[in-house]
């Protein structure tokens, strides 16, 4: 088994969105209630998937939104996750606010960024829409989930994991030689050439990297 990447994660929300119960079911497979607050911390942990260890680094920022802004941590991170609960409206607008705060600090750079709705059990008090979450998610050009910290582990390290995926292959195409990125101008060059220059401009946008290399 090879010991690959370490991938750096810093999460973000509102306060009492279930970020710690979030990452500690994905980390330990475990759902714990209660937490203190008002603390951010830092877990170290290595993961197992795809047949690779992956050690990874989370920050739970607690004092923001409330307190001062986390630039240094979303500077620090390889990959973020913005968290919010599907039964609280203001929490979903924090959500928004921190997608934001990510743009404005990482641009023009790309990071990987997962949005995920947190407690999907307390259905019977949703106050924002499946259709809200994908909306605003495809707005950013991220990965998008709902999940329940309280109910299932399988969401939730579905969700880390496709992050934790992200960051490995966008890290992998920024250490390829520089002789393979060249290659790719050589081919577009050659699309030029077979074309013509009256043929119009073909533009691949891509809002996110592709997963194969
Ligand atoms: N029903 C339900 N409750 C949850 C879920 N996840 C977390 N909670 C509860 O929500 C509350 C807040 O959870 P935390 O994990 O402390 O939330 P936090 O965002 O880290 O909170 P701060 O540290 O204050 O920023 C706790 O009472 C949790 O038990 C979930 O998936 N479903």
């Amino acid at each position: 088994m090879t010991n690959l990447v370490s991938a750096r994660i810093v999460v973000l929300g509102s306060k009492q969105v279930g970020k710690t119960a979030v990452i500690v079911r994905f980390l330990t497979k475990r759902y714990i209630g209660e937490y203190k607050s008002n603390t951010d911390w830092l877990y170290k942990h290595a993961v197992t998937f795809d047949g690779m260890v992956s050690n990874v680094e989370i920050f739970d920022v607690s004092r923001f939104p409330n307190d001062s802004v986390p630039e240094e941590e979303v500077r620090w991170a390889d990959a973020c996750a913005v968290i919010y609960s599907i039964c609280d409206r203001d929490s979903f607008n924090k959500a928004h606010e921190c997608l934001d705060l990510i743009h404005r600090l990482r641009a023009p750079s790309y990071v990987p960024v997962v949005l995920l709705g947190n407690k999907k059990d307390m259905e019977q008090g949703r106050q924002v829409s499946l259709e809200d979450g994908n909306e605003l998610a495809s707005q950013y050009g991220c990965q998008f989930y709902e999940v329940s910290a309280a109910d299932s582990f399988v969401d939730v390290s579905t969700a880390f994991e496709n992050l934790i995926r992200e960051a490995r292959s966008l890290q992998l195409q920024r250490s390829l030689p520089r002789q393979r990125k060249l290659s790719i101008i050589t081919v577009s060059k050659m699309f030029g050439a077979m074309f013509g220059k009256t043929s119009p401009k073909v533009v691949v946008k891509s809002k996110r990297p592709s997963f194969s290399l």
